[in-house]
């Protein structure tokens, strides 16, 4: 590494988000499998993208079939997933971008160590607090089912760990109210926190 010089390129960050009219920001959900992390960013994402948003979504499921395909779900392998997922959104963030991403991310200092990564108020972590019993009732995927039976081992809930954010910007339980609602209170959160930048009004946005 020593000899490895950091290239500071002409343009950076501020402009990229100022040619796109919106501040960076990297929106982090964490939660239980099947607790609503994919449907809640795919819901804020669409919304944002058809106000004009520019948006990317990063889903724990599609980059464990590219990025992160060697991975597994060892406490180890779960590090290194959410490594890598961290330097990509900062990249992403870097390019300008409104960012959401979508894993499981267990532990407190795996997700610290992304927000690390990131000054003050650009990383938001979105706390999706369903129960593990709603969540097990759902079971969209039959994961659950087969992590009771032993059919799959370190299943996060049953079988390995969830830390429970001690300090997330934002908490929601999708076995209480809507989505519309839910995702009206998250575009609120970042209309507070000026992402549109610089602020201008979109019918019907909320916004
Ligand atoms: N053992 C085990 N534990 C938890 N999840 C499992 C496991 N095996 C497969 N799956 C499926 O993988 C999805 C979670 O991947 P992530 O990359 O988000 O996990 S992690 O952040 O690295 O912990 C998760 O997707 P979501 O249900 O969308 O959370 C599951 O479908
Ligand atoms: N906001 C919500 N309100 C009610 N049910 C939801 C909501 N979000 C997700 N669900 C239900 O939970 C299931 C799992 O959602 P999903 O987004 O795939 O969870 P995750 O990405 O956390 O695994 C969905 O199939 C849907 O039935």
């Amino acid at each position: 590494m020593s000899n490895i010089v950091w290239h500071q390129h002409a343009i950076d960050q501020a402009a990229r988000g100022a040619q796109k009219g919106q501040n960076p920001v990297l929106l982090w959900f964490t939660g239980l499998s099947g607790s609503g992390k994919s449907t809640l960013a795919g819901a804020l994402e669409r919304a944002l993208f058809e106000y004009g948003f520019h948006t990317y979504l990063l889903d724990g499921d599609n980059v464990r079939h590219g990025l992160c395909k060697d991975l597994g779900f060892s406490l180890e392998d779960r590090d290194e997933n959410l490594r890598r997922v961290g330097e990509v959104a900062k990249l992403m963030v870097d390019s300008g971008l409104v960012v959401l991403s979508a894993f499981i991310s267990p532990t407190r200092e795996e997700r610290d160590r992304v927000r690390a990564l990131f000054p003050q108020g650009q990383f938001v972590e979105v706390h999706v607090s369903t129960p593990l019993s709603v969540c097990e009732s759902r079971d969209p995927k039959g994961l659950y089912v087969k992590a009771r039976n032993g059919e799959i081992t370190n299943f996060t809930g049953i079988s390995s760990p969830y830390e429970v954010p001690e300090s997330a910007e934002l908490t929601i339980d999708t076995s209480k109210g809507d989505l519309v609602t839910q995702v009206n209170g998250l575009l609120a959160y970042l209309k507070a926190i000026e992402v549109l930048n610089p602020p201008r009004q979109i019918a019907g946005a909320g916004i």
